[in-house]
């Protein structure tokens, strides 16, 4: 039985009292979901150990948005994959769409940010996607297919046990465009072929979210999808009463 997961990415939301009062709201209603259900919150890095601590208690995980390629250093600006841990992260989110877009992080980048997530015993959520041009072109195969082999594909065994995927189409992200429940499943399909051909039978364990404009109102149907394992939810995950609802896509 794969694992369930709904992650929210905060991106760059909410000052820090905002996050902890989001962080406190997902807190106390995530007895309405199924235990089942494994929650994982993104804040900024200046929310961490704030959000670390509304979430004491609960079984709430927390992760951060990004980390270094280097482990310490004169790298200003730069937050270590070691400083978030120390915070209390247990995931980190690797290869998102805007920074690979925006901040040009390239499979050189990612293999060096993931090097780092594993040393500092973080689980990543390593996203791929299309954009809208790829897409179009029917390119959204192969483009998935080589952000996997140049960067998963490096990773041992034993850590790629742990890591969790997040297919998000670039055209969908804030865009109130969703994939169909259908696209999403095509893909999510194909990319579990892609990571049985280097780690075979393991790649049945790995949980594959959905990223792009999913919501309360969307989230059963894609989340129905044999191989939709959850989502990483950006805007709907900046209120807690959508966030949990969102939860509540997957049955008891
Ligand atoms: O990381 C989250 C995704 O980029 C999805 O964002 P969105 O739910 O606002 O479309």
């Amino acid at each position: 039985m794969r694992k369930k997961i709904v992650a929210g990415n905060w991106k760059m939301n909410t000052l820090p009292a905002e996050g902890v009062e989001l962080a406190k709201g997902v807190v106390a209603g995530r007895g309405e979901v199924c235990s089942c259900v494994n929650f994982i919150v993104c804040p900024p890095f200046t929310h961490l150990s704030m959000v670390a601590e509304a979430l004491k208690g609960s079984d709430i995980a927390l992760g951060a948005q990004d980390c270094a390629t280097e482990a310490k250093g004169a790298y200003t600006g730069e937050i270590a994959a070691s400083m978030i841990a120390a915070l209390g992260c247990k995931y980190v989110i690797l290869g998102h769409s805007e920074r690979r877009q925006y901040y040009g992080e390239t499979s050189a980048t990612l293999n060096k940010k993931m090097a780092q997530a594993y040393a500092n015993g973080l689980v990543p959520i390593y996203c791929v996607g299309e954009n809208l041009e790829e897409r179009e072109a029917g390119k959204h195969f192969d483009v998935v297919k080589a952000q996997i082999e140049e960067v998963v594909y490096n990773l041992t065994e034993e850590q790629y046990k742990e890591l969790v995927i997040a297919y998000e189409p670039v055209w969908a992200i804030g865009t109130g465009k969703t994939a169909t429940a259908e696209q999403a499943q095509e893909i999510h399909a194909y990319i579990r072929t892609v990571l049985a051909a280097k780690f075979g039978a393991a790649a049945q364990e790995t949980a594959i979210l959905y990223g792009g404009s999913c919501k309360p109102s969307n989230a059963a149907e894609i989340f129905a999808k044999e191989d939709v394992d959850g989502g990483l939810i950006g805007g709907a995950a900046l209120k807690a009463e959508d966030f949990l609802a969102i939860g509540k896509g997957f049955s008891k």
